[in-house]
């Protein structure tokens, strides 16, 4: 017998789906992101550089009633590319189609979907890196001229015929821009990279979601919350349905600073925000590899990590926060590093290898 509960549970994840990973946990999760997530420009926090340009090309695709431009959205999980691809289609006002690239199997799969689309509609392909070169091969001519070219019939009878597709607007989602092939990524005319948000851009969602999930916090408690989400949406709207329930058995429903800081230590979310694959990483860097360089695929095994995982998750903010840098020698760790982890940092002919 199963026991359906209310929410998922930690002790449910596999290793790697920690507190912190930025990938849905679970389809529950899935459930509730869908309620947090923005409809309109208008709730959607932070991303000044990509919602800035998009507003106008949006605006201007408006007001000529023509399909907006191919869309690439790129950045690590968690930061807003799904919720960013149905704002577009919302602020065009038109239908949104979602696949994924895993999911198109075969180029008839996408020629269904393709031939189903209304004029000016969205077509959105998450996980874009990983199409199939066949299927990306009659991609080619549907963005470039609205067009398909299908085989009918088998053997020496089939002929390939064009279809014409009304305009559409595809919009791509990767966390890896560099995986996609030349052809493909030519044929996007705006490219937007999202970057992890800030302390108080995050504060902002956690005060909406929280509001949303009517659960009462004070500012402090938010911002604690937002600090320790490793830049990134999600992560803030897991830590805040977390804490709420701690507020919920351990307080009086409120969420305070206090317990904000009880939760999380808790829930092995350090006060950088680091949980405990970060910290693996860091301490295999520093104590088995002497703080590098060392190659990704040394440490994955080092740490029973797949490397994708590492990539994806657990380097880019890492890097963006400056503990780790990517050199072609390999990663290796910085000062900030050695400080939070609190190691004494190496020293060669008696100096230190750092500035201090
Ligand atoms: N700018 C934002 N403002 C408010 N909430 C946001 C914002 N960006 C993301 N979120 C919230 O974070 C959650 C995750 O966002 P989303 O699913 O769009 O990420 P993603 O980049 O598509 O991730 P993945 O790479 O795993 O597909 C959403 O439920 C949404 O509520
Ligand atoms: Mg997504």
């Amino acid at each position: 017998m199963s026991i359906q509960t209310d929410d998922f549970d930690l002790s449910d994840l596999p290793p790697a789906r920690r507190m912190l990973s930025a990938a849905p946990a679970s389809p529950k999760e899935e459930a509730i992101e869908r309620a947090l997530r923005p409809k309109l420009f208008d709730d959607y926090v932070g991303q000044t550089k990509a919602r800035e340009q998009l507003e106008i090309f949006i605006g201007a695709a408006n007001k000529r009633k023509e399909a907006l431009d191919h869309v690439l959205l790129f950045g690590p999980p968690g930061l807003g590319k799904t919720t960013l691809s149905h704002i577009i289609a919302h602020e065009l006002g038109v239908n949104m189609r979602s696949t994924s690239g895993p999911v198109l199997e075969k180029p008839k799969d996408l020629a269904a979907l393709l031939t189903n689309l209304e004029k000016n509609d969205v077509l959105f392909i998450d996980e874009i890196h990983r199409l199939s070169p066949v299927v990306e091969e009659i991609l080619y001519p549907a963005l470039e001229d609205y067009q398909i070219d299908i085989m009918i019939g088998e053997g020496p009878a089939a002929r390939s015929i064009k279809l014409d597709l009304q305009p559409f607007t595809l919009v791509g989602a990767t966390t890896r821009a560099g995986m996609l092939t030349n052809p493909l990524r030519d044929r996007f005319g705006i490219v937007a990279r999202l970057e992890f948000y800030t302390p108080e851009e995050l504060a902002r969602i956690v005060k909406r979601s929280a509001g949303l999930l009517n659960a009462p916090m004070d500012a402090e408690g938010g911002f604690e919350i937002a600090r320790r989400s490793r830049g990134t949406p999600r992560i803030a709207n897991r830590l805040l349905r977390r804490v709420r329930d701690y507020a919920d058995v351990k307080g009086n429903g409120t969420i305070t600073l206090d317990i904000a800081n009880r939760a999380l230590a808790m829930l092995d979310v350090d006060p950088l925000g680091f949980d405990v694959m970060d910290r693996k990483f860091l301490e295999a860097l520093i104590h088995r590899f002497d703080g590098g360089p060392v190659g990704l695929d040394n440490i994955a095994a080092s740490i029973g990590e797949e490397s994708g995982t590492i990539e994806d998750m657990i380097e880019p903010y890492l890097i963006q926060q400056g503990f780790i840098q990517r050199t072609p020698r390999g990663r290796i760790a910085t000062l900030a590093a050695y400080r939070h982890l609190g190691v004494a940092p190496p020293r060669s002919n008696g100096e230190t290898l750092f500035e201090e």
